[in-house]
């Protein structure tokens, strides 16, 4: 059975062999194993801490999870009853369809619309429907974000954020092409220097240490390659991106952070969070990503 329905997640399978599993918790995509067109045997190409919560109790410390409506901690004022990241990585989503189901493509359809729990700390009206899809060496993930208000109403104000925790060495991870692009520090010590913008001088960057950076209006396409292999990821309707990895100086600190776990993985994660994504009622906005195995 290529798409199982299980009480608590979604299993997909590829006839070519690749996997993912995606938590309803979160809409979390858990495991992501792939071959590539060089080594076709499956490997998992995502982390996820041997302390994450599964249960639901908090958002899972790894996978993929869904930031929205907004990235960090909550600046707009809409957003001010919200915690870090929003509320759609600690919802229960709704299985909603199968959207495919052959070689191109064995794809699933979850949803997240307002509930007492959402309700209760934001009161704009939304639906979100987020797509898997897995191929034989790719995996798509695709965040809808409608404005079901009525069309008297301001635009709905959002940040949007896919958190890939690519699994990788993070002594020997690079990640490319970020050069030339201006970028926001959150490691800086002072609120001035996190937001007065740097500019990336590096060809390749690493994570060697403690690195959160927002690049602003990067290119899209991203490479991650370590010594564990390498992941692409194009972007769309994402126009910035987030590097992050905590290295041991923050990552100790990480209640639900296996020991060391920090060493296993980097955080690339295409977002729509410098500014907000304006979005008339009635619209729809989609943010896209591709992660493709290479190696
Ligand atoms: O611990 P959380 O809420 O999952 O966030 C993890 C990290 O997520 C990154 O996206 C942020 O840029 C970091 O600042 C943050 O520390």
């Amino acid at each position: 059975m290529p798409i199982e329905q299980l009480a608590d997640r979604v299993l997909l399978k590829h006839p070519k062999g690749a996997s993912a599993e995606i938590l309803l918790y979160g809409a979390t995509v858990l495991s992501w194993k792939s071959g590539s067109a060089a080594n076709p045997e499956p490997t998992e190409r995502l982390f996820v801490s041997s302390k994450a919560a599964l249960d639901g109790s908090k958002p899972v410390r790894g996978g993929i999870p869904v930031v929205f409506p907004c990235f960090g901690a909550p600046t707009h004022p809409e957003h001010s009853k919200l915690g870090q990241h929003g509320f759609a990585r600690s919802e229960v989503w709704i299985f909603d369809s199968i959207v495919l189901d052959n070689e191109a493509g064995v794809s699933v359809r979850l949803t997240l619309e307002p509930k007492a729990s959402i309700t209760e700390k934001y009161e704009r009206p939304f639906h979100l429907a987020y797509v898997v899809t897995l191929a034989e060496h790719q995996l798509s993930t695709d965040l809808h974000v409608e404005n079901t208000a009525l069309s008297t109403t301001s635009p709905l104000e959002f940040q949007a954020l896919l958190h890939n925790y690519i699994r990788a060495s993070s002594d020997q991870v690079l990640v490319t092409p970020l050069q030339g692009v201006s970028y926001y520090d959150k490691t800086e010590a002072t609120d001035e220097l996190r937001n007065c913008p740097k500019v990336e001088q590096r060809t390749y960057v690493d994570v060697k240490r403690f690195t959160d950076f927002v690049y602003e209006n990067a290119p899209g396409t991203y490479q991650i390659s370590s010594p564990a292999g390498q992941v692409e990821i194009k972007a769309k309707g994402f126009k910035d991106v987030v590097v992050w990895n905590p290295q041991a100086e923050t990552g100790v600190k990480i209640a639900d952070m296996e020991e060391g776990g920090w060493e296993r993985y980097v955080c690339v994660e295409p977002g729509y969070v410098r500014g907000f994504a304006q979005l008339n009622a009635g619209e729809t906005w989609i943010g896209q990503q591709v992660l493709t195995a290479k190696l």
